[in-house]
């Protein structure tokens, strides 16, 4: 079959043009994710070869084996693992399906500076393509377990690639680097130095579960006039020589670990290219064993809140990997936790379905859930910067385990932070949020509920006028600005014994005893003096409010809008209807400040007109009056082009 030349996709060449460029500076970690994705593919092929009698493969010997060649300037990193078909040559390597790569080329574009770009390169990982950092031309040659005929493609990154059958290939898949020249002021070493290989794999690929072998060298020619080629230290090694350990992590006990060790197990499953926020190790002995060593990632993915995201808790049987994302393990709002599970008593074919059955596998998975919860809150204590990074990453996440885990619902509760009114942002926008512990710790004398507003932002629930009597009396309010938020606080009655309460729902009722008696009394001059005007425009308005009454929370705006204590607000019946859920229009109530100008000369001109003379005018006024408080707290108007008619024929009474 002739060789093919195809092109790569848009987003394909835009990364590689940047590897090419060489953004990241450890150009090292090449090794690290071709040694990978080698062992992702033995993995693969064992399994299937267990799961299916008929595939002719050979699985006696899985290994990764690292070939240089001096002369020649190549390295190759090849495997016999599950290798891929010529379509799948085509999909995996010349597209990238990854959905958050458009937006994150995008992101490196407008990256500042160098280290900026590293960062995001780091989060995002480039798998395969980091090839073009250290090499000018790539070639994978490749068979699929099962196939007669292998592919191989080449490129040297410029936008095309070429692909053509191969007879005679060998089942897996082998890569092979042409190096670039090396230039150790860019940190591009010789990577045809038996002695670099060695070192890369020690420090990246140590715990892989595959041997990791370093074929014998091609024997060198005679050495030239110089004798450079049979120094000493470069001599190749003549048998092949396993370079990794293979222990497993999980296994050792925490003491025989390093950091860095447990660090290059997380990047390898993650394909993150940063180090991990927190390690959490756990050992179950008894009847069921397991061991668990996972990690918190300390950056949020771009696809975290996308349909289809995968979890990261790898599960493995007896140290024989057996599925990625196994979502048995992990309750959704952990989804972004990490890491490996290696269970001793599951049989090698255990499937999703019975994994999800298994009374073992659920206790498993309460177990995991609570030790990450727990991890966290201890993080609180030990390290608030580390714990800040995790909530600024993960706590819109975490919040979802408020609506579907009950168990730990208190847990969760003690671990969340929140905007609050105590404290501003700080200069570079960051929010210093509060827990509820701190919340409780300050509560005014007489107060007796957790006070919240939930809104788009934080700007939008300060300035709304619902806030207004809470910033007099100084009474803290949480600012709520997650989509999350809207639903968590309808199904959470209280933490600490004090419910939460909306300041934009019921009545309220704020004070010591005595300014609660005193404010009573006034009020109930109030009542009498309004009721005219009160009931005239419950009438008025009836159509859109289900009453209007006077306000106790206001001191600076005529007027807002409340929904009553159990009633769904505006904000989540518009999310119920997003996902199409039919939600009945719900009328709030409209609350007049009778110490406002505006509201006290509307009752004045109710009760002098109320003998029967003409209305109109008062009746556009409450119908201004009302679209005012609806402006105010953010929400939109039915018709706004009429209440735009009724302002500027008022305004152009005033000139
Ligand atoms: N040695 C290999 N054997 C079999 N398939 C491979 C091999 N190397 C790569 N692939 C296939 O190509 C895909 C793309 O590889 P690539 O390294 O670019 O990305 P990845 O490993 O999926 O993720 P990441 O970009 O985070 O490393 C892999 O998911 C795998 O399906």
């Amino acid at each position: 079959m002739p060789t093919e030349t195809f092109e790569f996709q848009v987003e394909a060449r835009q990364l590689l043009q940047m590897m090419i460029h060489s953004i990241y500076s450890n150009k090292d970690v090449f090794l690290r994710e071709l040694v990978s994705n080698a062992s992702d593919a033995l993995d693969k092929l064992r399994l299937e070869a267990l799961r299916d009698d008929s595939l002719h493969a050979d699985v006696s010997d899985l290994h990764i084996e690292i070939e240089v060649d001096k002369q020649a300037r190549t390295l190759t990193v090849r495997d016999n693992g599950i290798g891929m078909s010529h379509d799948e040559v085509v999909q995996l390597i010349g597209t990238i399906a990854n959905s958050g790569t458009a937006k994150f080329l995008k992101e490196l574009k407008e990256a500042e500076n160098a280290s900026a770009a590293e960062g995001l390169i780091g989060q995002f990982g480039v798998g395969f393509y980091s090839s073009f950092m250290v090499a000018d031309e790539v070639t994978l040659l490749t068979r699929r377990a099962g196939e007669s005929q292998g592919t191989r493609w080449a490129s040297t990154g410029e936008g095309t690639y070429t692909i053509e059958t191969v007879e005679d290939a060998p089942q897996g898949t082998a890569v092979t680097l042409r190096l670039k020249p090396e230039d150790t002021e860019d940190r591009l070493y010789d990577y045809t130095s038996p002695w670099k290989i060695k070192e890369l794999v020690k420090r990246y690929s140590d715990f892989i579960t595959w041997p990791i072998r370093m074929a014998a060298e091609p024997p060198a020619p005679s050495a030239d006039a110089d004798g450079e080629a049979s120094a000493a230290e470069e001599q190749a090694p003549r048998e092949p020589e396993t370079l990794n350990s293979m222990k497993a992590l999980w296994a050792r006990s925490r003491d025989e670990v390093t950091d860095d060790e447990y660090h290059e197990l997380y990047k390898h499953i993650s394909h993150d290219w940063n180090n991990p926020l927190e390690v959490i190790r756990l050992q179950a002995e008894g009847t069921f064993e397991y061991q668990a060593l996972l990690f918190i990632p300390a950056h949020a993915p771009q696809d975290l809140f996308m349909q289809g995201y995968q979890r990261g808790i790898q599960l493995y049987v007896k140290r024989v990997f057996i599925m990625d994302d196994c979502e048995a393990l992990m309750p959704p709002y952990l989804r972004f936790v990490k890491g490996v599970v290696d269970a001793q008593d599951l049989s090698l074919n255990v499937s999703r379905e019975i994994l999800q059955q298994d009374r073992q596998i659920q206790l498993m998975h309460r177990r995991l859930a609570k030790k990450v919860l727990s991890t966290v809150k201890d993080m609180m204590s030990a390290n608030p910067e580390r714990y800040a990074t995790l909530w600024a990453e993960f706590g819109r996440v975490l919040k979802e385990g408020l609506l579907s885990d009950f168990d730990n619902r208190d847990a969760i509760l003690g671990i969340s932070s929140f905007a609050t009114t105590h404290s501003a942002p700080t200069e570079d926008g960051k929010e210093q949020p509060t827990t509820l512990r701190q919340y409780v710790e300050r509560m005014k004398d007489g107060q007796e509920h957790i006070f919240y507003l939930t809104g788009e932002s934080r700007q939008a629930i300060e300035n709304s006028p619902h806030m207004e009597a809470f910033r007099a009396k100084g009474i803290e309010v949480l600012l709520l600005t997650d989509p999350v938020d809207e639903v968590w606080v309808d199904a959470v009655p209280e933490f600490d014994g004090k419910q939460f309460r909306s300041v934009a729902k019921g009545e309220v009722d704020l004070g010591t005893e005595e300014e609660k008696k005193e404010a009573e009394t006034e009020r109930g001059k109030q009542q009498e003096e309004y009721a005219g005007l009160l009931s005239w425009m419950s009438q008025q308005l009836s159509e859109t409010v289900k009453e209007v009454r006077l306000s106790s929370r206001l001191t600076v705006s005529p007027a807002c809008i409340v929904s009553d204590a159990h009633d769904v607000t505006p904000a989540l019946a518009n999310m119920y209807r997003a996902m199409g859920q039919p939600i009945p229009e719900t009328k709030r109530i409209l609350e007049l400040n009778p110490t406002h100008a505006l509201v006290s000369g509307l009752n004045r001109a109710h009760t002098e007109r109320a003998a029967g003379a003409e209305q109109t005018g008062l009746a556009e006024a409450a119908e201004l009056i009302y679209g005012m408080a609806l402006l105010a707290e953010g929400g939109e108007l039915s018709d706004p082009s009429r209440f735009v008619k009724l302002m500027a024929e008022r305004l152009e009474r005033t000139l």
